[in-house]
């Protein structure tokens, strides 16, 4: 399988612990078997009253045999582990890596409960394909043949029986349990992620369920998803079981089998009498250490579909363009340009951008307006390179976006989206983002700057800043952007929760940092627009008037409309 070709590649780095898991386990196994055939072979000699040397000799050998066991199994244990940790270390990077570049619009199509658990649950059901399907039969097959090759000096019926139980043990009983898996399985995983969306959307709704008196009908749902999940996993768990006691139940035949026939060949003179117990004894040790292979098959088809959905996940990324190498420079102010450009986004029936063309030379002040639903925050996350236009040109500072080095554009901008993350913590970390560079003094300057004076650094900020008024949280959201350098400034209704005169006294703030920058705010309100070198106003994805205040203003089309529209209701408000 295709998918499973990244953990193969992961294995063959961790060849040395591999390896050694190996050595450890057959030695373990090899050591398992003499310890046991040894035993009945003791106990079948003391029948004979041999010597007491003799006793002394095995019961020594009885012993060793028992450390060895305990020794290597741990060894096995231990170098098979590490190798799966590291394994899951290398996998769960290089899948992250993969997976940065691609989380919005993998965001956007998936629910977010249902990702979380994807990918948790996935890379960790990765483990069980080193652990319990990739080496567990290599030591099986050899343990079974030094056993095969052993039990045919004394005996090659009893050895031809060993290799047709081996045959049932390996074959025939792990494929009964894959037919009956396949269908069982896919249902627990698809109860599974039920469950968790159920579990993300009650936790991430809570409020809002409670406020409109839909809590309970939630938790009913959760309860139904938790009760449908246990009786499948109880279904699987059955399954497992029946192969389980169906290898036990082959075990037991084979070392019946080794009775009868053992009996029969002494009857015919052909065995000794004194090495049945020794067989018996050896034939149940040995399918006791083959017991794993009755749960391969689960593990293999759970850890192939967790490889096929992480591949499929991150599949888009397979087929990326090489990273551009071009870097763009944070030192100067940026110019941007869009040329004919038009954006989908994927599933959507009509564009979001219709042969957008637009200018923002570097140092410029624009502005963008328009209804909800216009296009302006796509134009954003296309100059941003979080999206990649459907058709068109976008060039920053005279070179192809496609071009440039995403993490460079993200390092010269300073981006405010509608709505930031903030983590739990103070003021001080959600400003600093883990950047250690700047003094609790310039930080309290900055937010000063953000008139965020009700607010000191060591404030508590709950998870998502719960304990933060919107206001607040669109201040410390442009107090991060003021603490950056960057020359280009992305501002997507950044103060849309502020009053008036807070609202004037950031911006004012705001426009002497950025006096030589290139800034492009998003706005609703349409006041102290003024001071703006251009105004764009968009409507369902297309431009539809450019230019400066007083242009606009003069020519009584969208914009004017607009605007008397604002006045006219900020009016009526005055009077009510
Ligand atoms: N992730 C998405 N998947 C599908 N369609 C989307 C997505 N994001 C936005 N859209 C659609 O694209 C269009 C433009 O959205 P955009 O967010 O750019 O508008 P906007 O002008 O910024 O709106 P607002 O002023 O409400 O923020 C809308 O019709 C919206 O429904």
């Amino acid at each position: 399988m295709n998918e499973l070709a990244i953990l193969t590649k992961a294995m063959i780095q961790e060849r040395k612990d591999i390896a050694m898991a190996i050595i450890g386990g057959f030695i373990a196994g090899i050591a398992g078997v003499s310890l046991f055939s040894l035993s009945g072979y003791l106990i079948s000699k003391t029948v004979f009253a041999p010597p007491l040397y003799t006793l002394i000799v095995l019961t020594s050998l009885v012993k060793i045999l028992g450390l060895l066991r305990a020794a290597s199994r741990y060894a096995e244990r231990l170098y098979a582990h590490r190798a799966t940790f590291s394994l899951l270390s290398r996998l769960r990077t290089s899948f992250f890596a993969k997976l940065i570049p691609l989380t919005p619009g993998i965001l956007g199509k998936k629910r977010s409960g249902e990702l979380l658990a994807r990918i948790v649950g996935d890379v960790e059901s990765l483990q069980h394909y080193f652990l319990r399907v990739a080496y567990p039969p290599i030591i099986v097959v050899m343990v079974f043949l030094a056993t095969v090759l052993y039990t045919s000096a004394f005996s090659i019926w009893i050895a031809c029986l060993f290799v047709v139980g081996m045959l049932a043990a390996a074959f025939v009983v792990p494929g009964l349990v894959l037919l009956g898996l396949r269908k069982v399985h896919g249902r627990v995983r698809r109860q599974r992620t039920v469950f968790s969306t159920e579990v993300t959307e009650l936790l991430y709704g809570f409020r809002d369920l409670k406020v409109y008196g839909q809590l309970n009908k939630r938790e009913e749902q959760l309860q139904h998803a938790s009760s449908a999940l246990s009786e499948e996993q109880q279904a699987s768990a059955v399954h497992l079981l029946r192969g389980q006691s169906l290898h036990a139940f082959v075990m037991y035949l084979i070392s019946w089998g080794v009775l009868v026939l053992g009996a029969y060949l002494i009857m015919n003179g052909s065995f000794a009498g004194v090495f049945l117990a020794m067989l018996v004894m050896t034939s149940l040790t040995v399918f006791e250490e083959a017991a794993p292979m009755a749960t391969l098959p689960a593990y293999k088809q759970d850890s192939e579909h967790a490889a096929k959905r992480l591949a499929e996940t991150v599949l888009a990324a397979d087929v990326q363009a090489p990273q551009p190498t071009a870097i763009l420079s944070g030192n100067q102010a940026v110019s941007l340009e869009l040329c004919g450009v038009s954006f989908q986004y994927e599933d959507e029936w009509r564009p979001a951008l219709r042969d957008v063309s637009l200018h923002f030379p570097a140092g410029s002040k624009t502005a963008i307006v328009g209804p909800s639903g216009s296009g302006k925050t796509t134009i954003i996350e296309l100059l941003l390179k979080l999206r990649a236009s459907t058709s068109g040109q976008i060039r920053i500072n005279d070179v192809s976006i496609d071009q440039l080095d995403d993490a460079s554009i993200w390092q010269a901008s300073n981006v405010v989206m509608q709505y930031s993350h903030f983590f739990r913590g103070t003021i001080r970390d959600n400003l600093l983002l883990g950047e250690e560079r700047y003094t609790d003094q310039a930080l309290s300057a900055i937010l000063d700057k953000a008139q965020l004076t009700n607010k000191s650094l060591d404030d508590a900020v709950y998870e998502k800043g719960e304990n933060l008024s919107d206001g607040e949280k669109q201040r410390i959201a442009l107090a991060r952007a003021m603490l950056r350098k960057g020359r280009l400034w992305f501002l997507d209704e950044p103060t849309s929760s502020l009053d008036y005169i807070t609202e004037r006294l950031v911006f004012r703030q705001l426009l002497s940092q950025a006096r030589d920058d290139t800034l492009i705010l998003i706005c609703h309100r349409l006041t102290g627009l003024e001071e703006m070198d251009r105004i764009v106003v968009m409507d369902h994805g297309r431009i539809m008037e450019a230019g400066t205040y007083a242009e606009l203003m003069e020519q009584k089309g969208y914009f004017y409309e607009m605007k008397q529209i604002e006045l006219q209701m900020v009016g009526e408000q005055c009077e009510v």
